[in-house]
């Protein structure tokens, strides 16, 4: 049973056959020329028949696939760099502090509507139109850019521009039109249809509708990816159905020239026999049966099974009595002929040439499903001119011509017709009620022809019949152009979408970020004069404050040493009032006393002088934080909470005490001048010897003794000595308490003549006042200080954005000219599109 099978396995495939085509380059040199593809030759079989040539079929062909060949290559190109280019606007959105955001849709003002509907007529309707198609105004020939701005409200259109005084929040909103995207447009109205799509935008924050867009993107970048390889896989697929025992194995061995597949009277084909070109399988011919189409792999010789070319026949008669249970055979076979002349391997598409088994209950179902697949570019039907179409054929071209508007017709076996105009006639008829397309065309896709009498061996080595040139050529044209259809035009159509998406995007941010800019540059010129008058306001207060802060300081000084200076008379005079006199005999105790109310009431002095500096102070502070409040209006601090609060132990009480101690000397100080002070003093040593102590008694009786002599001393001695010390005591008790008053009082000025504490307590309290001042300087200053720093952080941020947004006017700017480049070289490329909605 297996004899027919082939021991030889399919080597491993070597390195991918395709090469990548030359990418484009948007140097200028390389641009091309707007009008190029007029001068291309035209596809119009009519024309090329009057081009003189050996055979005119076969040059129009040549000419067909040149053009075919240049409009992939240029597809593939623009494919690379457009591919290339939302590449980088992944990048940039990735690496640079400009994304691209999502436009919403603005609801135009009434008068900014009027004002660009007056302008452009309907905004909405074009800004709809980017294809040459729909656009009304294509007669002007405005290039994409020109359109697109003509949808967009007027924006500065460089960063120079960006000048333009705009007040913020207004050009921005403004009655912008942002024309919807198409192949980029973000829906999010999946499951919740009550909200509109903008107001589930408008609800995102901005990042995750940048992110979301980002995602699109990448989709688009993948689906580049697959139209890149639609566009770049040069094989093409053509079925060959019809009824049984059409001839449809007889048609593929005639336009091979080589007896390939099995021909026979009895249903003999029961499975799809692919017949393609040996150089797919690096130039081995070979027969693989497959089991599992869906799994087959050529390099993988588990998916299929050798068949022996041979052997051919006899394994697909096993397959029909079930012997073998195969759904898919590939024959790869060699086209000896020419390259210009062979079917399968032409240099521009590969066809591959698949017989399906005979039409019938059966398989009609299975082959139409057959005939849907993405792969199969066209589909021949054979009938037989004999039986015309039976039920089964019909049924399958009524589906088939949903799926594909044109079939091309074979009516097979047309020797065996005697009135052959009239098999012509009804045989058209019966074409124009199963695809009117087909049967306009049919000069080009209906052909009556004998393919049994087009085998080689029939025709042993002389010319087809013209009728199978005609086929042939026409057949090829037909693949060509349907390849145009499913390969190119989905590339030129989902080019066109994107592009438009990229130049609606690129546009409508390069109109956000010029506005931006427009924003952050007005903000920066104003703010530059707010921030010079702050640094001079600055220079001015602070000075005012110095010199506030000195004058008052320097008044307090004056004023403390003054007050200080000029105290001790107050003091004096208050002091006999609150030192009780308890008599001589209390006299240290009084003169104690004294001293240390003295040195209390200097304290006191020095207190009120804190005091009075103190309300200077604050006055001082109030003036200084008033100028500051009209300045830099602030917190204020209490400044005063510095002052060091009076202590008397600061000035020294202690030491004050000690300096006014008096002794007996200066207790008598006064009696001393009245010459009589050593009399008194002599008698009063010697009733109070307790008091004076022995060695001053005798000293004072030396000194009466040597004043009057020593007889007069003997004779007067006793009732002078007593009136004197009687009358000296009088005195000494009347005045004792004032000397004692005075003679501290005149110590305290000798202090504060000679000392320095005045000096001391001055400076004290004056450097006290200008620790606050400075305090609050200090304060103030940092205030300005904090206003300066918050506006050059607001200014470097300004300058920041500022120059972000010029680099992403220039970059927005420069991917539309890019997109709208690519659109212009697409639309260049000429393809008949059917559907422009064609997507992803
Ligand atoms: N007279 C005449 N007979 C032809 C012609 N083409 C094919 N035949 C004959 O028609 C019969 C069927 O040919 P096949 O090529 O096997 O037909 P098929 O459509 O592949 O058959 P199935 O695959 O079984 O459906 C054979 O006997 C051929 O010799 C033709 O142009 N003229």
């Amino acid at each position: 049973m297996s004899s027919y099978f082939s021991s030889q396995h399919s080597q491993p495939a070597a390195a991918q056959r395709r090469t990548s085509l030359p990418r484009l380059s948007l140097e200028e040199h390389d641009r091309p020329q707007p009008t190029a593809h007029h001068v291309l030759p035209s596809l119009s079989y009519a024309a090329a028949v009057g081009v003189p040539h050996e055979n005119p079929f076969n040059h129009n062909l040549f000419l067909q696939q040149q053009v075919f060949a240049d409009k992939s290559n240029r597809l593939l190109s623009l494919i690379q760099n457009t591919k290339g280019l939302l590449d980088e606007i992944r990048e940039t959105n990735a690496t640079k502090p400009w994304q691209t955001y999502y436009p919403s849709l603005q609801i135009p003002t009434t008068a900014a509507a009027g004002a660009t509907s007056s302008a452009a007529g309907n905004p909405l309707r074009r800004s709809n139109s980017f294809h040459p198609e729909d656009d009304t105004d294509r007669s002007s020939s405005l290039p994409l850019q020109q359109r697109l701005q003509r949808s967009f409200t007027s924006a500065p259109a460089s960063p120079q521009h960006a000048h333009a005084p705009v007040e913020a929040n207004s050009t921005a909103q403004v009655g912008r039109l942002i024309p919807e995207l198409n192949v980029l447009k973000l829906d999010l109205k999946v499951g919740n249809y009550a909200t509109g799509n903008d107001a589930l935008l408008r609800g995102l924050e901005r990042n995750t509708i940048a992110h979301l867009l980002d995602g699109r993107i990448q989709q688009s970048v993948k689906h580049l990816d697959n139209l890149y390889q639609r566009v770049s896989d040069k094989s093409s697929k053509v079925l060959i159905t019809g009824d049984l025992n059409a001839g449809k194995s007889t048609l593929v061995n005639a336009l091979m020239q080589r007896t390939i597949l099995p021909i026979d009277q009895q249903p003999c084909t029961s499975l799809f026999c692919e017949v393609l070109d040996a150089q797919e399988n690096e130039g081995q011919e070979a027969v693989h049966a497959i089991k599992e189409p869906s799994a087959y792999n050529r390099e993988d010789p588990n998916t299929f099974t050798v068949v022996d070319m041979r052997h051919l026949e006899k394994f697909m008669n096993d397959v029909i009595d079930g012997y073998e249970d195969y759904a898919q055979l590939k024959v790869y076979c060699t086209d000896r002929r020419l390259v210009n002349d062979s079917l399968l391997h032409n240099g521009v598409v590969d066809i591959a040439l698949i017989d399906s088994p005979g039409l019938n209950r059966d398989s009609v179902k299975t082959t139409a499903l057959f005939a849907r697949q993405q792969e199969i570019d066209v589909v021949v039907f054979v009938v037989s001119a004999e039986n015309h179409f039976t039920l089964s054929g019909k049924e399958f071209l009524w589906n088939a011509a949903n799926e594909k508007t044109h079939i091309f017709i074979v009516v097979n076996r047309f020797d065996s017709i005697r009135d052959k105009e009239r098999c012509k006639r009804v045989i058209l008829d019966q074409i124009k009620q199963l695809s009117a397309k087909t049967y306009e065309d049919a000069d080009e896709l209906v052909h009556f022809v004998s393919a049994g009498s087009c085998l080689p061996e029939v025709i042993q080595g002389g010319d087809l019949p013209a009728d199978f040139l005609r086929l042939e050529e026409c057949l090829r044209s037909f693949v060509l152009e349907k390849r145009c259809k499913s390969k190119l035009a989905p590339a030129k159509v989902y080019l066109e979408n994107i592009l438009s998406d990229v130049s609606i995007l690129s546009e409508s941010n390069r109109q956000m970020a010029a506005e931006e800019l427009a924003k952050v540059r007005m903000e920066l010129e104003r703010g530059e004069p707010q921030y010079q008058e702050t640094l001079v306001r600055r220079e001015m207060v602070l000075e005012k404050v110095d010199r506030l802060a000195e004058e008052t300081c320097t008044l307090i000084d004056t004023m403390t040493r003054e007050k200080l200076t000029n105290s001790v008379d107050d003091i004096e005079n208050s002091v006999s009032a609150l030192v009780p006199w308890n008599g001589l005999l209390h006299i240290w105790q009084y003169a104690n006393d004294v001293r240390y109310v003295m040195a209390d009431l200097f304290v006191d002095r020095v207190k009120n002088c804190e005091v009075e500096a103190r309300e200077k102070a604050k006055m001082c502070v109030n003036d200084i934080n008033s100028l500051a409040e009209d300045a830099s209006p602030a917190s204020q601090s209490d400044a005063l909470s510095l002052f060091t609060k009076p202590d008397p132990a600061r000035i020294s009480t202690g030491k004050l005490k000690d300096e006014l101690a008096l002794d007996f000397v200066d207790v008598f100080e006064v009696q001393d001048k009245l010459g009589m002070a050593s009399v008194s003093l002599g008698a009063v040593t010697m009733f109070s010897s307790k008091a004076l102590g022995y060695k001053s008694m005798i000293h004072s009786l030396f000194d009466i003794t040597n004043t009057v002599g020593v007889s007069n001393v003997r004779k007067w001695f006793v009732p002078v000595v007593t009136a004197a010390g009687l009358g000296l005591l009088v005195y000494i008790a009347a005045d004792m308490k004032h000397a004692l008053a005075r003679k501290t009082a005149r110590k305290l000025r000798a202090h504060i003549r000679e000392g320095t504490v005045v000096h001391d307590e001055a400076m004290r309290i004056a450097k006290d006042c200008r620790r606050v001042f400075k305090s609050n300087a200090w304060e103030i200053q940092n205030r300005f200080q904090k206003e300066i720093e918050a506006h050059e952080k607001r200014r470097a941020e300004q300058e920041r954005a500022a120059k972000d947004g010029e680099q992403a006017v220039v970059y927005f700017g420069k991917v539309f000219e890019k997109a709208d480049e690519l659109a212009r070289w697409v639309a260049a490329v000429e393809v008949e599109v059917e559907d422009r909605k064609i997507k992803a």
